[in-house]
């Protein structure tokens, strides 16, 4: 092959790898320029879902506000044998409760009383804490939420509150289902929010305080003080 040739041959390569170049080069942007377009779908998407969710959020708070700051239940515990003294009339869908006492059938036997739901007998921890639920989904957005248990004793505080004890997750209290619903909602959330849960349980009796999860109650010391109305 002559010299002439060879060059010719050469100018014909490094045209084509030149060719196979620019066309790899613009392959590149239009990839490129796509792979961008799409990182923006993503993010505008994300910022789509994250508007979504605080309007929801803020809605689902704004229906709590609208049902009522305060709402108070009662929940009826089944009657022991020795008892049924006092025998529940009447248990309205609107949360009314009439009882009347059998010692005294004529008509200041009955009582009526007025409440944002009455949970009877039957009802179970579940659809307690069905009711509560919301409430409590809305500390996940800044709000304080209070829920306590007030009644005589024997009517079944510890029992909504705690549960009976035991392992059995169907009869968790308020306070063990309310804490698997913070957790699963801070799961649900992780991408977009970080959640700090701190758990305190005290116990005031005989005015003493007792931290119930340190391993001696009675030896903690408290930085606060608390006042007795
Ligand atoms: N909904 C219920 N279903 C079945 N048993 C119940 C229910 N509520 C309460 N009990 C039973 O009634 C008894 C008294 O309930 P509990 O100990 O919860 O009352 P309490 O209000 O916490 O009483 P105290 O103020 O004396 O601590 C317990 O044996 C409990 O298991």
């Amino acid at each position: 092959m002559t010299n002439t040739l060879r060059w010719q041959n050469l100018k014909v390569l490094l045209a084509s790898t030149k060719r196979e170049f620019e066309n790899l080069q613009s392959q590149l942007q239009s990839d490129l320029k796509q792979l961008g377009d799409q990182v923006l779908g993503m993010s505008n998407a994300a910022l789509g879902y994250h508007k979504v969710m605080k309007e929801n959020r803020a809605l689902h708070n704004m229906v709590q506000d609208l049902k009522g700051n305060i709402r108070v239940y009662c929940r009826i515990r089944p009657a022991f044998d020795a008892e049924a003294k006092t025998i529940v009339d009447f248990i309205g869908e609107d949360g009314s409760l009439v009882v009347i006492d059998p010692l005294k059938p004529w008509k200041d036997g009955r009582k009526i009383f007025e409440f944002n739901r009455v949970f009877g007998s039957s009802a179970t921890q579940e659809d307690v804490f069905r009711d509560t639920k919301p409430l409590v989904r809305s500390v996940m957005d800044g709000y304080n939420v209070c829920i306590f248990a007030y009644g005589q004793t024997g009517s079944g505080k510890t029992y909504t509150m705690s549960g009976p004890g035991g392992d059995s997750t169907k009869e968790f209290g308020i306070n063990q289902l309310a804490l698997n619903d913070l957790f699963l909602l801070s799961d649900e959330r992780k991408d977009i929010m970080s959640y700090k849960i701190h758990v305190q349980m005290v116990e005031i009796y005989n005015e003493q305080i007792r931290d119930l999860l340190a391993d001696d109650p009675l030896l903690t010391k408290y930085p606060f003080i608390v006042i007795f109305p």
